[in-house]
């Protein structure tokens, strides 16, 4: 998936992620370790910092605490109503209109150039339909800031992965946990109680984050030194320590060979069966038509299928777009 222009790139997350990277570096990890930092290559000892943490029900606990679900799983989280975009005079989104439902994994694809990115950042708030709604738990996302987005319950991973390099697995998710804090400046400067047990909840939440997408033994290596499958599981992690009620992942087996993406069809399964809801951009079709409940399929912008994997993969039109048949003629 394209980023044309660098519009979009740098998001409301990185921001946020630029914003709080000495807190994290500091005071969280005073708690645990006494030099002030989270040593890089030394193992954490879990029970130490959380004695349910070696217990796999507590990390799935810990993971999906404070996760709600306010209405039942197939009610629509996301709405895309009517939404055109256009840049001058190329139209990039034509009236699309689906939905996303809670607690399902629906993938959106499409030939290059379709739309898929711009989708995207338009449901993420990047962008601002030229017409139509996008409607997230049920308010319209244009009234939501840039900023807010992440509060709202929304969070993505980056095709081209984007993590702190110098700072370890850990810390790279403690910072995705600092989306969710409520504590004042003041309180944050004055060093409150309910800041440092926001503190501690934070380190707690991101170590089983770690533990939950299988690199909890990496907690304290520096994710430059991270495989670069461990390093797309961290930015998942730390996506998810946002507490999103909409997971959107892009391009998330970008490189990957087939064992690795085996792996990565059971993490995001895993990440489904916890509750929370995944929107899966890939190119990858045998990846999309295994793991995925629904796809929507897009063409120069416009929707032309929506559908259970199965239905999508036999429709002429979706075949035809892949092939660059014209619709014409497989009819
Ligand atoms: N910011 C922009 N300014 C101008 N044109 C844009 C912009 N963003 C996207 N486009 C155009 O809109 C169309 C859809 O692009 P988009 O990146 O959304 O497609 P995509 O399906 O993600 O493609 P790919 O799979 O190749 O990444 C393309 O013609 C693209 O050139």
């Amino acid at each position: 998936m394209s980023n044309p222009g660098g519009i979009g790139a740098g998001s409301e997350h990185d921001e946020e992620f630029r914003s709080t990277e000495e807190m994290v570096g500091g005071s969280i990890a005073e708690e645990y370790l006494p030099d002030g930092g989270v040593e890089e290559g030394v193992e954490i000892d879990l029970a130490a910092v959380d004695p349910g943490l070696a217990d796999a029900s507590h990390v799935a606990e810990v993971v999906a605490s404070d996760r709600t679900i306010h209405a039942s799983v197939g009610e629509p989280l996301l709405q895309m109503q009517g939404v055109t975009v256009k840049f001058g005079g190329l139209t990039a989104l034509d009236d699309v209109t689906f939905d996303i439902r809670r607690g399902e994994i629906l993938g959106l694809i499409g030939p290059n150039g379709a739309g898929k990115t711009t989708c995207f950042n338009t449901m993420s708030g990047i962008y601002r339909p030229t017409s139509g709604n996008v409607l997230f738990d049920g308010r319209p996302i244009g009234a939501v800031k840039r900023n807010q987005i992440t509060r709202l319950g929304i969070a993505r991973t980056f095709q081209n992965i984007r993590l702190f390099s110098d700072m370890t697995a850990l810390e790279n998710v403690v910072v995705g946990t600092d989306a969710r804090h409520r504590t004042s400046v003041p309180g944050a400067i004055f060093r409150s109680s309910r800041h440092r047990h926001e503190e501690h909840d934070a380190l707690d939440r991101a170590m089983a984050l770690l533990e939950f997408v299988g690199i909890g033994s990496r907690a304290t290596e520096k994710s430059r030194n991270l495989s670069y499958g461990d390093q797309r599981r961290l930015e998942i992690a730390r996506a998810l320590a946002t507490q999103p009620k909409l997971l959107c992942l892009d391009e998330p087996a970008a490189g990957f060979n087939p064992a690795e993406k085996q792996a990565l069809m059971d993490l995001i399964r895993k990440i489904r069966d916890d509750g929370f809801t995944v929107l899966l951009i890939e190119h990858d079709m045998r990846l999309v038509m295994g793991v995925t409940d629904r796809v929507v399929v897009l063409e120069f912008g416009r929707k032309i299928a929506d559908g259970l994997p199965s239905e999508v993969a036999s429709d002429p039109a979706v075949i035809a777009a892949y092939l660059g048949v014209p619709d014409d003629a497989t009819a």
